[in-house]
């Protein structure tokens, strides 16, 4: 097994059937080791669904979740190294913003001093030292979502499953927030699978793309190559006209 090894740790469902009891799900596919893979694809296409199979949250009809090489497909949320962040409801909101942090470090929060001086480094990276004993509900809706990443940067696991996590905010504090998640990306290497349904947000951050039609996977390639003129056709449905339409080269990205 390879987490956390200078290569990163891939990401592979490898012909995963899965059903809510009615139509199929069928996933095939590889998300690659230390990138930002953004996942698109119109609302009930199977995004979610997909996260949740990688989370543990869903398991198989039959076919092998691959972190790093081994199956993780039959092993609860917590034994996977992965961490999950939501549109929303992330935290405890009767817990301290330093103890929803903590989480990441001991579900029981019995924390050392070392635990403590993480969480306080987290909290200060995210921009949020001198919060640490709010609560939730004394927090906007970007610094809970800061939260959540200071407990995503404690736990330290080698995959991050992102569905919607900005969702909800404006387009300003949306891009401080994927600016921040890039920064983190480049400083931690974790391999990233990003589910939004922001065309702009892809181009901001994603290296690759995963396009997902009626619950399977329609198309992959670079992020770059989504947005030429070359991209597939149903994603240049799905997105439109507008900037991010098809043929849109010129847009500022964070990274390249
Ligand atoms: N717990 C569930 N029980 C039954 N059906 C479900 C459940 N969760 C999702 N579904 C169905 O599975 C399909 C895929 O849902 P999923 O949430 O994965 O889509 P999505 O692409 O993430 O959609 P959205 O963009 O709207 O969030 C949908 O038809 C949805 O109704």
């Amino acid at each position: 097994m390879t987490l956390n090894s200078e290569s990163g740790t891939a990401v592979r469902l490898e012909k995963v059937s899965f059903s809510y009891g009615e139509a199929p799900f069928l996933f095939d596919v590889e998300f690659a080791a230390s990138k930002i893979t953004a996942i698109m694809g119109s609302s009930g296409s199977g995004k979610s669904t997909l996260l949740n199979l990688v989370a543990g949250f869903e398991t198989p009809r039959s076919g092998r979740v691959l972190i790093g090489g081994a199956d993780f497909g039959a092993k609860p949320p917590s034994a996977r190294p992965v961490s999950m962040v939501f549109q929303e409801n992330n935290l405890f909101a009767h817990l301290s913003v330093e103890r929803n942090v903590g989480l990441g470090r001991s579900p029981s929060l019995r924390l050392t001093e070392a635990d403590h001086a993480a969480v306080a480094a987290a909290l200060k990276r995210v921009g949020l030292a001198g919060k640490q004993q709010r609560l939730p509900r004394e927090l906007s809706g970007g610094e809970r979502q800061r939260v959540a990443l200071a407990r995503v940067l404690v736990r330290d696991r080698p995959v991050l499953l992102l569905d919607e996590p900005f969702a909800s905010l404006g387009p300003a504090l949306r891009d401080d927030m994927l600016d921040l998640v890039a920064d983190v990306h480049a400083e931690r290497r974790m391999t990233v699978l990003f589910v939004t349904h922001q065309p702009e947000d892809a181009h901001r951050i994603g290296q690759d793309m995963v396009f997902l039609d009626n619950a399977t996977v329609a198309a992959t390639g670079t992020v770059a190559d989504f947005f030429t003129k070359a991209g597939p056709e149903a994603f240049r449905h799905y997105i439109g006209a507008g900037p991010f339409g098809a043929g849109s080269r010129d847009v500022a990205r964070k990274r390249t």
